[in-house]
């Protein structure tokens, strides 16, 4: 379980001034669920993941994991951004296998296992390739194989789909959904889509305002496994994305 507790985060500008990325943020995720943050450009949705996965320090409040508080990364949390962060010089087999390589896995059984994953998103056929013989939808594939490979407990992913085709968006949400389903780890997943965040999610946090704050959390109870042809049929789903939709026109004009 995740518990943020009021957390604040101000920068020091480069020009010698303070901002205030994010205020008073408290949430609770408990073990297991899929949680989106939704909210305008530059609301904090990026400050509040990278404090969670350690990457940076919180001004005010905390965040912990099953009660410790957190202040560094660690292989409890595993991340995936939407630069899709392999390492151009390594094949995307060692890439895969690099996350397990790093907690001490040798190297033959990480190669094995990073296999196994390749298969997972499809990309089997394209171990022996290197990053920029990928599409944009492989590399993101491979990105996330990388992650999942080492089972971190809590998945953080910040707009992992953004930068990708409306096609290649769509098939990898649903590739997401199928692994998560087995995996059933937490995650933390920001997005700028909300039929994403609606079609993926237990929970939705919708952010507000610089600093960012908590405006809505609306639960999304439909029911799992989720099938899109489906949840496009679904009255409550097209309601979610209505009110979802109206909260984000209303920051806009806030
Ligand atoms: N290292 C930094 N130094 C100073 N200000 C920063 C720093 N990182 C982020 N900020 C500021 O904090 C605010 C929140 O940024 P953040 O990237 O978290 O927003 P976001 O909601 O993820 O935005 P977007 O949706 O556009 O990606 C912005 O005003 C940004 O300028």
């Amino acid at each position: 379980m995740i518990a943020i507790e009021q957390l604040g985060k101000t920068f020091q500008t480069a020009r010698g001034t303070e901002h205030t990325a994010i205020r008073d943020i408290s949430l609770q995720v408990p073990e297991g669920q899929f949680m989106s943050i939704l909210g305008p450009s530059g609301c904090g949705k990026s400050t509040l993941l990278y404090i969670v996965g350690g990457f940076e320090q919180a001004t005010t409040g905390s965040v912990k994991v099953d009660g410790r508080v957190i202040n560094a990364p660690g292989p409890d949390r595993g991340s995936v951004f939407q630069e899709y962060a392999l390492f151009p010089w390594k094949t995307v087999l060692s890439n895969v296998a690099y996350g397990l390589r790093e907690q001490g896995v040798p190297k033959a059984q990480a190669e094995e296992k990073a296999m196994l994953w390749l298969d997972k998103v499809k990309l089997k056929d394209y171990a022996h390739f290197y990053p920029r013989e990928l599409s944009g939808g492989m590399r993101q594939r491979a990105a996330i194989a990388r992650t999942l490979a080492y089972e971190p407990a809590i998945l953080l992913m910040d707009e992992p789909f953004g930068a990708l085709d409306a096609h290649t968006r769509l098939k990898l949400q649903t590739g997401l959904l199928g692994l998560w389903e087995q995996l059933k780890n937490t995650v933390l997943f920001v997005t700028h889509g909300v039929e994403e965040a609606v079609y993926l999610s237990d929970r939705v946090v919708v952010l507000s305002g610089t600093p960012g704050t908590v405006r809505e959390i609306v639960d999304i109870d439909l029911p799992r496994p989720r099938v899109r042809s489906e949840l496009l049929r679904n009255s409550r789903y097209q309601e979610y994305v209505i009110h979802l939709e109206s909260l984000l026109v209303a920051e806009a004009a806030a």
